[in-house]
């Protein structure tokens, strides 16, 4: 699957729906058992939550934003098929909460190509199933710097800490991730399939039994005079760097 939402491939609202729609094709065709995840636009993977989602709209929008991105992460986390993220490019924040909701991760080697949740450097809080996404990953220690930091970690930084599993020239990117699939669906589905429930199930229930309650909290946040202030001056930044 190519992620194509010109120009950053940020998740806007419609990107997170037409990927749930996706998943659960794929996950109903029979002749499908794993899927691999991509850019259509090599140099960006994905630049995260759409910023335009959380600015200077109303609060209805606001709850149905975070709505959507719960399914996806509920429904990529939980998905049956074997997912490998070829990061192809930059992917902060909600880039990388992507990658890390896949089974196995592999980055093409570019120092332009970082990945971390970044959100405090944005003056904003990645909320506690994007924590437990990662602490999964690389444990508690390398997630409480990182996340306090928002540290964006260039390839071998990130395979150091274990947030990518391989790097790979660029140009190996895509026949790696291939042989990584072939080497996961040589394991029976359903004996690999409860394994994945098994390891994950304790995340998915902590959002699951909080999920209202995380998005009113996401809602009332988000709403804040300082937290659009600093979104704003964000998007500043990035289109300023730009001129
Ligand atoms: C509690 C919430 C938790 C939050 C989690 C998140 O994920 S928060 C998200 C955290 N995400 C980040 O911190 C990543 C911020 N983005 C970046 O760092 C870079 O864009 C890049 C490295 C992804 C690509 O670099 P590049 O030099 O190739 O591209 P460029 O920089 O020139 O941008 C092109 C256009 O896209 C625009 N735009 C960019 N991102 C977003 C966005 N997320 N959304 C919307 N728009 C975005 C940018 O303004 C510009 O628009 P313009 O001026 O044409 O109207």
């Amino acid at each position: 699957m190519k992620l194509k939402n010109p120009p950053v491939n940020s998740l806007s609202l419609e990107m997170l729906t037409e990927l749930v729609i996706n998943l659960e094709k794929l996950e109903n065709d029979k002749a499908v058992r794993g899927l691999v995840l991509t850019s259509e636009y090599p140099g960006i993977f994905s630049a995260g939550l759409d910023l335009m989602e959380m600015c200077g709209r109303n609060p209805a929008h606001y709850a149905e934003y975070w709505k959507a991105l719960q399914e996806f992460w509920l429904k990529l986390y939980q998905s049956s098929l074997v997912v490998v993220a070829a990061i192809n490019g930059a992917s902060p924040a909600g880039g990388c909460l992507m990658s890390l909701i896949c089974d196995y991760r592999i980055l093409a080697d570019n120092p332009k190509y970082t990945i971390g949740l970044n959100e405090t450097l944005l003056g904003i809080v990645a909320p506690f199933w994007f924590k437990d996404t990662m602490v999964n990953t690389i444990g508690h220690r390398a997630s409480e710097r990182a996340l306090q930091l928002g540290l964006l970690f260039p390839p071998a930084e990130a395979l150091q800490v274990g947030l990518v599993d391989q790097v790979v020239p660029e140009d190996k990117l895509q026949s790696t991730a291939l042989s990584v699939m072939a080497q996961w669906l040589a394991i029976p589905d359903h004996a690999r399939q409860l394994t994945k429930t098994m390891m994950r199930k304790p995340t998915v229930d902590h959002l699951v039994k909080q999920r209202d309650a995380d998005i009113q909290n996401f809602v009332s946040f988000v709403s804040r005079d300082s937290i659009q202030k600093s979104l704003q001056m964000y998007l500043q930044k990035l289109r300023q760097k730009k001129s």
